[in-house]
């Protein structure tokens, strides 16, 4: 990309949001310190949260081809999955068919990525134009993620090109090692998705009451259209951590995600009535529930709404699969009578893209009650 040799890499989240946080009264937390935040060498950090022992489940006899488990063993981890998603939301997982290798692979090629300058990542066009940076949308501190990423779908993915746009290809430039791992990310997160789902459904399938037209099944109802993988940075950020998020707090519109956070942390989850840090645990992926789930399941499985706090001084990255239905699927329900009536993805969508423009806030579900 020579045209952008040498400019910076960094969105201009600073500049742009400075007058935001300025107007709100939160200007004078910018590179200097506040007296409801800790500080360390006068830098501020995040309030202190507790740490969640997030259920850890070794899925190897669910994802390994020719394997030598039992019934009762599958049977076993798969209520032990269903058990996490009705009381957590989330999990994580081990032994679950993405090497930690390419993993490592993923982190560096997007760290490369997100090191081009701004201008290049902005306009050139790559990863379908799917780059996002902050919150266009922020009327207020508290609804400002200090992040950038870019949105790749899956088709995209699958069938990416070097070139300019071609039809639904995604465009990676010369990123090819960035391409090629990508590739790779995709297709085992995507797996390992496509299992957990058909676990998840299985598990509340009440045989014998299946009505076909409510029957249809998360894993089934799923394409590579809507399916996307997100590529996050969260750049330090010299904004107190109370005055703006990495990520603000929100649930996400999928039937479920699978998320590979690095070292760093910075993720947490709701429990109960009270925010818990999500320790990172290299090698180890994590699932939530979306959404999505939560409405076929009867609100069984619970889709618990998570958010990514700021650090002052160094940058995260994670990566994050989100497996979605058709934008025509019903979602329906595991079983009748459901406390939601039918609607379909791209209702979903619509309808979260409508109240977030209209309130600045989603919804989500309670739209959608009988
Ligand atoms: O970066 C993370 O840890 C969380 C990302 C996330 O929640 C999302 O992309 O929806
Ligand atoms: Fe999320």
């Amino acid at each position: 990309m020579p045209a952008f040799a040498g400019s910076a890499a960094e969105p201009p989240l600073a500049d742009s949001y400075y007058a935001l946080l300025r107007r709100c009264g939160e200007g004078a937390l910018l590179l200097s310190s506040s007296d409801d935040d800790h500080h360390h060498d006068g830098v501020p950090v995040a309030p202190e949260c507790a740490e969640a022992e997030l259920p850890m489940i070794d899925v190897g006899c669910l994802t390994t081809d020719n394997d030598r488990s039992s019934a009762a063993e599958r049977a076993a981890c798969a209520a032990a999955v269903a058990r996490a998603a009705e009381e957590w939301g989330f999990f994580q997982v081990r032994n679950h068919g993405v090497a930690p290798g390419l993993l490592e692979d993923m982190r560096r090629e997007q760290a490369r990525l997100f090191r081009l300058p701004f201008d290049a990542k902005a306009t050139a066009g790559l990863l379908n134009r799917s780059y996002r940076w902050g919150t266009p949308t922020a009327t207020s501190p508290r609804q400002l993620s200090w992040s950038e990423a870019f949105h790749v779908p899956l088709a995209g993915v699958s069938a990416s090109s070097s070139g300019a746009d071609d039809g639904g290809c995604c465009n990676f430039g010369e990123l090819t090692a960035l391409r090629d791992v990508t590739r790779e990310v995709a297709a085992a997160m995507s797996k390992l998705a496509g299992t957990l789902a058909r676990v998840l459904a299985e598990a509340l399938l009440v045989h014998g009451q299946e009505e076909p037209r409510r029957r249809c099944l998360p894993a089934e109802a799923c394409d590579e259209t809507t399916c996307f993988l997100r590529l996050n940075r969260y750049p330090p950020c010299p904004v107190s951590a109370s005055a703006a998020f990495g990520l603000v707090p929100h649930t996400d519109s999928d039937f479920l995600t699978v998320l590979c956070q690095d070292h760093v942390g910075g993720l947490q989850l709701m429990k109960g009535a009270r925010w818990v840090a999500v320790k990172p645990i290299p090698g180890a992926l994590i699932v939530n529930i979306g959404d999505l789930f939560q409405a076929w399941s009867n609100n069984r499985y619970k889709s618990v709404e998570h958010k990514v706090m700021t650090n002052a001084t160094t940058e995260r990255y994670s990566v994050a699969y989100f497996l979605c239905p058709s934008y025509d699927s019903p979602i329906g329900t595991c079983q009748e009578p459901s406390p939601y009536r039918t609607f379909t993805f791209g209702e979903y969508r619509s309808k979260v893209q409508e109240d977030v423009k209209r309130t600045g806030k989603k919804i989500g579900l309670p739209n959608f009650l009988v």
